[in-house]
C-alpha cells in the first residue's frame, strides 16, 4: 500500500483530518463509515491534547491545562507519573503540570490516546479483552524494540502500535454481526486480514488509519498503522518495530506461547538488524513492565510467558547462528583460497611458455627491464646469455615437428637445472633461449655458457632411429659493462649480435659482445 499518500497535514497543524489523502477506501465502505454514528471515538480531553500536539510549539502548560479539565484523565496521568517506571524514587507529583513534565510530551499524548481506547460495539465475538491485551503488549513491545533500534521514535511507536488494530472496532461498529460472523475470530491475524479483504476490499489497517486521521492523530502515526501488517524485513527500523510488536503480542497470547515464540524466533534469525540477545532483553523488560501497564490501562494482566523455555530456545538459536556463521566463514575462506589458487595459476600461465614451462618472452622482458634499472641505479653487474640451437630446422624436417618439440622441452629442462636460483631462464622464441643473470659479470656468464655446451656435447637431447641425437648451440653473452646500453632491449640485442657472430663463425661456440670501435677514434 503506498504510504506516501498518507497526508501529514494533521500533524502539521491543518484544521481538519486529511482523510482524502489516504489510499482510497472502497466507496461503499467509506460511505458507511462516514454515516456510522457508533464509531469508536475519543473523549473530549484526549481530543484537546491531540489538538495541542498538532500546534507548532506545544507547551507543557497547555497540555496540563487541557488535561486538568478532565479529572479522570488527570488521575490517570498522576498515577502514571507516580508509577515505579516514571517516578524512579522521586517525590510523588500532585498536579497535571508536574505529571506532564515528569512523563514527557510523547507519553502524555499516548496516555490521552490510550485513555480513549475505544469501547467495544455490541458483539461479544470480538473478544474485547483479548484485543486490549494485544494492543498493550504490542505497544510496549514496539517501544522496547525502538529503544534499541530507533530510540528517538520510541514514544510515537508506543501510540502507533497501541492503535494499530483500531480498525477492527470500526469495522465491527459499521457491520456488526455480519463482520464477526464472517471473520475467523481475531486470534489468527492473517486469516482475519484475508477475510476482511474478501468482505470489504481492504483490511482493518487501512480503516484504522482512516479513523485515526479523523481523530486528528499525526499523519505519520496513521501511516504506521497501515504499515503494521507488512513483512518482517531489514531496512526501516520504525516499520520493523511495529510489525514485530504485533507478532510478539500474538505469540504472547497464543494458547501454546512457547511454540509460537519458537517459530517467531526462527523467522527472525535471518534478519541482520535483530540480534537474539537484544530480543531476549526486550522480552524480559516486557515481562517486567506488563503488570503495571495492565493496571494503567485497566485490563487483565496478560499471562506471563515461559521465559526459561524462551531462553533455552534463544540459546539454541544462538548456537545455530554461530555455527552457520562459522560454516560461512570457512566456506568464504575456501572460496578465497580457490580464488587465490586460480589467480596464481592464471598468473603462472601468463608468465610461462606453454611448451617448455620456462618463462615466456613477455615475462623475460618485464623482469629484464626491472633488473636493468636496478643494476644501473645500484651500479651492479648484469649479464644476459642468448642461446640459439643450431640447425633446428633440419631436426624438424627430418624427424617431424613433434619430435622437435620434445627436443625443445628436454633442452629447456636441462637449462633450468643449470642456472642458479637468482637467474631467470626463459624461451625467447622458436629455438632461442635467454638467461638473465643479475649481479653477474661476463666471466661467470661464460662459465654457464661453457657448461651448457658441455652438457649438449655429452647428453643427447633425444634418440632418433635408435641413435642418440646431439644438438649444438650458438651462445652470445652481453655484460652491462660491455657498452653504453640505454635500455634492457639493447642489452638483449647485444647478446643476440654476439650469438650471430658465433653462427657466422660456424656455430657451436660462445661469443662475447664487443662494442663496435668508432672508425674516427
Ligand atoms: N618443433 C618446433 N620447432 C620450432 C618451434 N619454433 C620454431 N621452430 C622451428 O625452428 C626452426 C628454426 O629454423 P632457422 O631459423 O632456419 O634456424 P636453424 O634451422 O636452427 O638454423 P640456425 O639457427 O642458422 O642454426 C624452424 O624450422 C622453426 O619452424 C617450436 O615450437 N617447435
Amino acid at each position: 500500500m503506498p504510504l506516501d499518500r498518507i497526508s501529514t497535514a494533521a500533524h502539521d497543524g491543518a484544521t481538519g483530518p486529511a482523510t482524502s489523502d489516504l489510499p482510497p477506501l472502497p466507496d461503499a465502505l467509506r460511505q458507511r463509515l462516514a454515516d456510522c454514528r457508533s464509531l469508536p471515538s475519543l473523549p473530549a480531553a484526549a481530543a484537546r491534547v491531540i489538538n495541542i500536539a498538532r500546534s507548532p510549539e506545544p507547551r507543557l502548560a497547555d497540555y496540563a491545562r487541557a488535561i486538568e479539565q478532565d479529572p479522570a484523565l488527570t488521575l490517570r496521568l498522576l498515577s502514571m507519573a507516580n508509577s515505579a517506571f516514571y517516578s524512579r524514587g522521586g517525590n510523588p507529583v500532585t498536579n497535571g503540570l508536574d505529571a506532564v513534565s515528569r512523563i514527557g510530551l510523547d507519553a502524555t499524548l499516548t496516555a490521552a490516546l490510550s485513555f480513549g481506547l475505544p469501547r467495544p460495539g455490541s458483539s461479544e465475538a470480538l473478544e474485547y479483552e483479548y484485543l486490549c491485551q494485544r494492543a498493550v503488549i504490542a505497544a510496549s513491545a514496539a517501544q522496547e524494540l525502538a529503544q534499541h533500534l530507533c530510540p528517538h521514535e520510541a514514544g510515537q511507536l508506543f501510540t502507533t502500535a497501541l492503535l494499530q488494530d483500531i480498525g477492527i472496532l470500526a469495522l465491527e461498529a459499521v457491520d456488526g454481526e455480519r463482520y464477526t460472523d464472517h471473520i475467523p475470530g481475531i486470534r489468527q491475524h492473517q486469516s482475519l486480514v484475508d477475510a476482511e479483504l474478501a468482505l470489504y476490499g481492504c483490511d482493518h489497517a487501512l480503516v484504522g488509519a482512516w479513523l485515526a486521521l479523523s481523530w486528528g492523530v499525526p499523519g505519520p502515526m496513521a501511516a504506521g498503522i497501515i504499515a503494521s501488517h507488512g513483512p518482517l524485513i531489514d531496512g526501516d527500523p520504525h516499520c520493523l518495530c511495529l510489525r514485530l510488536s504485533c507478532r510478539i503480542a500474538d505469540c504472547w497470547l497464543a494458547a501454546d506461547s512457547a511454540s509460537a515464540f519458537s517459530i517467531l524466533l526462527r523467522q527472525l534469525a535471518s534478519l541482520a538488524s535483530l540480534d537474539i540477545v537484544m530480543l531476549m532483553t526486550v522480552m524480559q523488560d516486557l515481562q517486567h513492565r506488563l503488570p503495571s501497564l495492565a493496571k494503567l490501562f485497566e485490563i487483565t494482566c496478560p499471562p506471563a510467558i515461559d521465559s526459561l523455555h524462551l531462553l533455552a530456545e534463544a540459546k539454541e538459536l544462538l548456537f545455530e547462528q554461530n555455527l552457520r556463521m562459522t560454516m560461512r566463514l570457512a566456506e568464504q575462506q575456501r572460496e578465497l583460497e580457490a580464488l587465490h589458487a586460480s589467480h596464481v595459476a592464471l598468473d603462472e600461465q601468463h608468465r610461462t611458455d606453454h611448451l617448455t614451462q620456462l618463462a615466456n618472452r613477455t615475462w623475460l622482458e618485464k623482469r629484464l627491464d626491472q633488473h636493468f634499472e636496478c643494476a644501473r641505479a645500484a651500479d651492479q653487474p648484469l649479464s644476459v646469455i642468448f642461446i640459439d640451437l643450431d640447425h633446428f630446422k633440419r631436426i624438424n624436417d627430418r624427424y617431424g615437428h613433434r619430435f622437435g618439440d620434445e627436443v625443445l622441452i628436454h633442452f629447456a629442462a636441462a637449462l633450468n637445472n643449470m642456472v642458479r636460483e637468482s637467474d631467470i631462464a626463459g624461451r625467447y622464441g622458436g629455438e632461442e633461449f635467454l638467461v638473465i643473470m643479475p649481479n653477474t659479470r661476463r666471466q661467470y656468464a661464460s662459465l654457464l655458457a661453457d657448461r651448457i655446451r658441455e652438457y649438449l656435447a655429452t647428453q643427447p637431447l633425444a634418440r632418433a632411429d635408435g641413435e642418440a641425437l646431439h644438438v649444438t648451440a650458438s651462445i652470445g653473452i652481453a655484460d652491462l659493462e660491455d657498452g653504453d646500453f640505454d635500455c634492457a632491449a639493447s642489452l638483449v640485442d647485444a647478446a643476440d649480435q654476439a650469438m650471430y657472430g658465433v653462427k657466422r663463425g660456424g656455430r657451436d661456440g660462445v661469443g662475447h659482445y664487443e662494442e663496435p670501435t668508432n672508425p674516427a677514434s
